[in-house]
């Protein structure tokens, strides 16, 4: 269920006159989606995504606006918001703020092949040397003081081991983070599988930027690499592994700080979807009827990266390694495994 606000043929119809987008043909409700009613509109110039925003901090709107702007100003596959005749993107339907955006092409890749990885890789490492350039400010509202407040409310949920691994974890990060200054700018923060999209190997989009903000471009990377190079027993998968970070360390070699607080990082990202998971379930449940993420699974990546530090502290390799297997090769770098 994602459409929490119904729109009729004619509100949408009257809402396009808006936009030089053409002539609404067909609108449909779309099915996936968590937090905003999302519709899905043709018209006789193309297809787009209409977004009605439910719920979240409204405030940020303009935030999500610029940075999708300039992200594809720059050539990032990102959907760059539809803005109207007089150049306005953010608009009101329904009582509700609402954006109109192109519609990207391809379906989310539940088990992404290496090309597929390398894709997202080297889209990331395009978007995190342009995204330190971006002036838009907004705090990453998972940061580890949003760990460190919040944690207290879960623990009385979880049993005595969890409660200390996770008091200890986040005493761990403050340790390890506090007074530390890694490269920032603006990041996606939820880049998991399913916000993106793909045409076979080919990264037709990145989308729901609304986890966006400034920050730590390391908690962006370690986040992706938490969902996209796990296994189903949470350890990691080297083959995806090497073939995102290769791709990435192309354009954005870390640094020698970042490459220490790796590990602590992917444990760091672990824990915050543990957390974030739980709080949904135990303290924040969601009005309406919908499945929540099983917590269960960041718990497992959290203990696999506690006993198996992951096989290198990446650096780009001088020459081009390419994967094995069947998918097609890239041209891109893989990560050393010193
Ligand atoms: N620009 C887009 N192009 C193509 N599909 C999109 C686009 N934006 C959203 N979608 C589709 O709509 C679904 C819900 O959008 P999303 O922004 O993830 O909503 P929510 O914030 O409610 O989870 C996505 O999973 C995707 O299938
Ligand atoms: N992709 C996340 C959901 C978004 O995180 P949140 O902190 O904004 O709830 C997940 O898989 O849990």
């Amino acid at each position: 269920m994602a459409v929490f606000t119904p729109l009729s043929d004619e509100q949408v119809a009257d809402f396009l006159e808006r936009y030089t987008v053409g002539r609404l043909q067909t609108l449909k409700g779309v099915p996936h989606g968590t937090e905003n009613s999302t519709f899905f509109v043709t018209t006789d110039q193309g297809e787009w995504v209409l977004t009605l925003f439910e719920q979240g901090e409204f405030e940020d709107l303009p935030f999500f606006v610029d940075l999708l702007d300039y992200l594809a100003a720059q050539q990032l596959p990102v959907p760059g918001p539809v803005h109207d005749r007089d150049g306005v993107a953010l608009q009101r339907l329904a009582g509700r703020p609402a954006l109109l955006f192109p519609r990207m092409p391809g379906s989310h890749p539940s088990a992404p092949n290496l090309t597929q990885c390398a894709a997202l890789g080297d889209a990331l490492g395009r978007m995190h040397q342009v995204s330190q350039r971006f002036t838009g400010q907004r705090t990453n509202p998972r940061d580890l003081d949003w760990l460190t407040r919040r944690h207290r409310e879960v623990l009385p949920y979880l049993s005595d081991d969890d409660q200390a691994l996770m008091r200890r974890e986040i005493a761990d990060y403050a340790d390890a983070f506090g007074g530390v200054e890694l490269p920032a700018g603006a990041i996606h923060g939820d880049l998991f599988r399913d916000n993106t999209l793909y045409e076979g190997d080919r990264l037709g989009g990145i989308i729901d930027f609304y986890n966006g903000c400034t920050g730590e471009l390391l908690f962006d990377l370690a986040i992706v690499i938490n969902d996209w190079a796990s296994d189903d027993a949470g350890d990691i998968d080297e083959a995806r592994y090497a073939a995102i970070l290769g791709a990435y360390l192309a354009h954005r070699p870390l640094n020698e700080q970042e490459r220490e607080l790796w590990p602590t990082m992917l444990r760091m990202t672990a824990l915050r979807y543990w957390l974030s998971r739980l709080l949904v379930i135990h303290v924040d449940p969601p009005a309406y009827d919908i499945t929540p993420h099983d917590p269960a699974r960041f718990r497992t990546l959290l203990g696999r990266r506690l006993e198996a530090v992951p096989p290198n502290s990446p650096t780009p390799s001088p020459e081009p390694v390419l994967p094995d297997g069947p998918t097609t090769p890239t041209t891109v770098p893989m990560a050393t495994f010193d």
